[in-house]
């Protein structure tokens, strides 16, 4: 079992209709059919969508959504109309909250790896390829790859993984031009992402990026893009392949969830402890860093 401790009741506001509760982040309608994506202060770990909220999160991805879709523009238009909450919409929703054109979503998580980690490390190490792309021998936890590669996963079900898949698996699902098209965006947006990141000492191991079309047939860049949530981020300075680099975001959270002082059994399937405030501050200032360390700005509110 994982995913909620307890599935949170969704806020209700007059003339949106609320669609769908992610781990996250929830979703919206208005009554002209734009979708309305609101970040929560929601934090998951090990699958589990963990008890205790983490201040400013929602707002502070969303602020580094945006800062990247503006960055990524000349590469791929977004799915953003708006960052203004609809009328009516709770005052806490400023600043986390985007309105969307509603696109033709392509059912593909489409991920770039630059560097071995996580699934793609242990479908490595059953096979020596990861989606069906044959690495090098010798590779370890956090090798950097001599090129991007395109890793692209289906979207499971609430609280199950997404599978990886072969590149030649989308061009079945989806037909080989537009596999050919998503492949190429997504590494030529995460070489973007990569070498933006590099210039400010931050490593970008991997990213996964969704995207829909238009009523053109245009591919447009949806859901967020380069945040914590959808992506590695790794300080370049505590960077050594060969073991577990330190994660941005969730490091403090993980090692406190599997220290003996959370008295929480990852192993044993039940749902993890509320996080002391110590964990939570700190957790808060690793959101923080990546922010101001990647935009080169303060964050943008109180
Ligand atoms: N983005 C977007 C988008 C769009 N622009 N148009 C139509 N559908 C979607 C959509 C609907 N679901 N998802 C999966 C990811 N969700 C993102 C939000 O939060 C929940 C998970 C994408």
């Amino acid at each position: 079992m994982s995913g909620f401790t307890v599935k949170p009741e969704p806020v209700q506001v007059p003339g949106l209709t609320h669609l769908h509760t992610g781990k996250v982040r929830e979703l919206y309608a208005t009554a002209s059919g734009e979708l309305v994506m609101v970040a929560t202060d929601r934090v998951s770990a090990y699958d589990w969508v963990l008890p205790t909220e983490i201040p400013d999160k929602g707002r502070l991805l969303t602020a580094l959504s945006l800062w990247w879709f503006e960055r990524l523009a000349d590469l791929a238009p977004s799915h953003v109309l708006s960052d203004a909450p609809p009328p009516g919409a709770p005052a806490d929703w400023k600043g986390r909250t985007l309105v969307c054109r509603r696109l033709d979503m392509v059912p593909v998580e489409c991920v770039a790896r630059g560097y071995l980690t996580g699934s793609g490390l242990a479908e490595y190490r059953e096979g020596g390829a990861v989606c069906g792309v044959a690495l090098p021998a010798g590779l370890e936890d956090g090798s950097r790859l001599d090129e991007p590669v395109f890793t692209p996963a289906t979207k499971a079900e609430v609280g199950e993984h997404d599978e990886n898949v072969s590149f030649e698996a989308v061009s079945a699902q989806v037909g080989a031009e537009l596999a050919g098209e998503l492949r190429e965006l997504t590494l030529a947006l995460y070489g973007r992402g990569r070498e933006i990141a590099e210039e400010r000492g931050v490593l970008l191991a991997d990213t996964k990026f969704e995207f829909g079309r238009d009523a053109g047939g245009r591919l447009v860049l949806a859901d967020e893009v380069l945040t914590p949530d959808s992506s590695r981020f790794w300080p370049a300075e505590g960077w050594a392949p060969g073991r577990p680099q330190p994660s941005y975001d969730k490091q403090i959270i993980r090692d406190w969830l599997t220290s003996a002082e959370s008295g929480w059994d990852r192993a044993a399937d039940t749902p993890p402890p509320p996080l002391p405030d110590e964990v939570v501050e700190r957790t808060r200032a690793k959101y923080v860093e990546v922010y101001e360390r990647l935009t080169g700005t303060p964050v943008p509110f109180g």
